[in-house]
């Protein structure tokens, strides 16, 4: 499980508390208004802003003090965070080791992620000369040969256009959900949430809620998530 425990955070004014636990092997949808607090919940997960208060525990284990390389987590952010002077086999490889020299079987490796994505024989490009999907799908490369249990997903598709973006959430789904992590996602579209997400939680009003199971969470929706799907 991933816990938050009494978390609060603070960015100058704005103030975001959760006291959640997020199942282990689960994906949940993380939903709400512009400027609730989405990506500054995931950016306190992946270690990148220090809470005010509170703790942060997988597996029992607290990790609030540890920086993001010592994580046990993953990201990918909207603009895939790709490196554009590298070709996307290092972009990939970056998620086995920083250091970038890969041996033969580190290679193999990256082979076999980028074919698992889709993306066999297209190692050598730069991120430029992919297509938005196709960067799409070497950041999930990268997260998958990364290796860390936890994954937040930034709106990282949120640029796709409709049928590739369901494309990458079924492609998620058959890699991450599968492969037994615990995924967070960002979206802004319920349609997202109830296509791959096991549950889904409303961030609003400076908290957020409780997981609830994704069907249950729509079909009987709180009154501020009313408020927000309107
Ligand atoms: N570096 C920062 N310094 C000060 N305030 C910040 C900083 N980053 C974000 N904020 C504020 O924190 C609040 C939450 O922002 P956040 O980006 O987490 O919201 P969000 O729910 O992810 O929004 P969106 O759906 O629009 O991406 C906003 O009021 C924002 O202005």
């Amino acid at each position: 499980m991933l816990i938050c425990d009494k978390l609060v955070l603070q960015q100058d004014d704005f103030r975001l508390t959760a006291d959640v636990t997020f199942g282990a092997g689960k994906i949940t949808a993380l939903i709400g208004p512009s400027g609730a607090g989405k990506s500054t919940l995931l950016a306190a997960l992946a270690g990148f802003l220090a809470p005010a208060a509170g703790r942060v525990l997988w597996q029992e284990t607290e990790i609030t003090a540890l920086p993001p390389g010592a994580r046990p987590v993953s990201a990918i952010f909207q603009d895939n965070n790709l490196f554009a002077h590298l070709s996307i086999a290092q972009n990939v490889g970056l998620g086995l080791r920083p250091a970038l020299h890969l041996g033969a079987a580190e290679r193999a490796e990256v082979d076999r992620a980028l074919a698992s994505v889709g993306l066999a024989g297209l190692g050598a490009r730069k991120p430029a000369a992919l297509s938005g999907g196709q960067q799409s799908r070497a950041a999930l490369a990268r997260v998958l040969l990364a290796d860390r249990p936890v994954v937040l997903l930034d709106e990282p598709f949120a640029a796709l256009g409709p049928g590739l973006k369901d494309d990458m959430l079924d492609l998620v789904q058959a890699t991450l959900g599968a492969a037994g992590r615990t995924v967070l996602m960002v979206t802004h579209d319920p349609g997202d949430a109830r296509r791959i997400a096991d549950a889904a939680c409303l961030v609003a009003d400076g908290t957020v809620s409780a997981p609830v199971a994704t069907q249950a969470f729509f079909d009987a929706p709180s009154a501020a998530l009313a408020a927000y799907l309107g």
